[in-house]
């Protein structure tokens, strides 16, 4: 499982930290990464000692993960309604997010967005003034050349993500591509995230723009949460 960016302590603080926040008889949204995963995995302690929950995976990582923790699961379309989920980032700064390190931000958008609230799990490596981590884009394969040239005429630079393990592209949950679009400094998130989510193929684009209702921020020395304003 991926691991960059901070240590797994300041992880695991911030995995937990939201995990205690989940209440008895709650339908938890289970995000993707190894932070989340810090958070599934002491799910599945609180179960084991008594907790009734119920998870919406985001992934196919995240529900293999739940499945060996004893989270048990409900699917997205199954779910009556989502009361809490808890997702890692990319980066963030202030209120928003850059999402989709693991590909997963698809699902993630629709289960993140449908839940009453939403915390974001992170070590102080993810912290940033202004967001500039390339934006993941998830596009039809075949869309990724007409999508690619949108992308630089918003000025960003897209890279097809290619896979470690297997010769050619990565290929998402969904069956779908990913282009890493690097904008730079990006300033006015919302008007980027609203210019890349009209352009005919994409799928879903990594920009969270004023989701987040909670951040658990964890570091060696401890967890410091927070509710963003504006
Ligand atoms: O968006 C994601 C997956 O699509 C992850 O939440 C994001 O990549 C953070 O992962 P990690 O906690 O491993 O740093």
């Amino acid at each position: 499982m991926k691991t960059a960016g901070g240590s797994d302590d300041a992880k695991r603080r911030a995995g937990e930290s939201a995990a205690d926040r989940v209440h008895d008889g709650a339908v938890v949204g289970l995000g993707t990464g190894s932070t989340a995963a810090h958070a599934i995995r002491a799910l599945g302690r609180a179960v084991d000692a008594g907790l009734d929950v119920q998870g919406v995976p985001t992934s196919f990582q995240s529900r293999q993960l739940a499945r060996e923790a004893g989270v048990p699961l409900v699917d997205l379309d199954d779910a009556e309604r989502i009361d809490v989920a808890i997702d890692g980032a990319d980066q963030f700064a202030g209120a928003d997010l850059v999402k989709g390190g693991g590909a997963a931000h698809a699902r993630e958008k629709v289960v993140d967005a449908a839940a009453d609230r939403l915390l974001i799990v992170v070590d102080p490596s993810k912290r940033a003034d202004v967001l500039s981590h390339p934006v993941p884009v998830e596009v039809l394969p075949d869309a990724r050349t007409t999508v690619a040239r949108a992308v630089a005429e918003y000025g960003g630079d897209p890279t097809l993500r290619t896979a470690e393990r297997k010769d050619g592209p990565v290929v998402t949950d969904n069956g779908n591509l990913v282009l890493d679009c690097d904008f730079g400094a990006i300033t006015d998130p919302a008007t980027l995230a609203r210019q890349v989510s009209q352009t005919p193929g994409v799928v879903e684009h990594g920009l969270f723009v004023g989701l987040v209702d909670e951040f658990h921020l964890g570091s060696d020395a401890g967890v410091d949460v927070w509710e963003p304003t504006g």
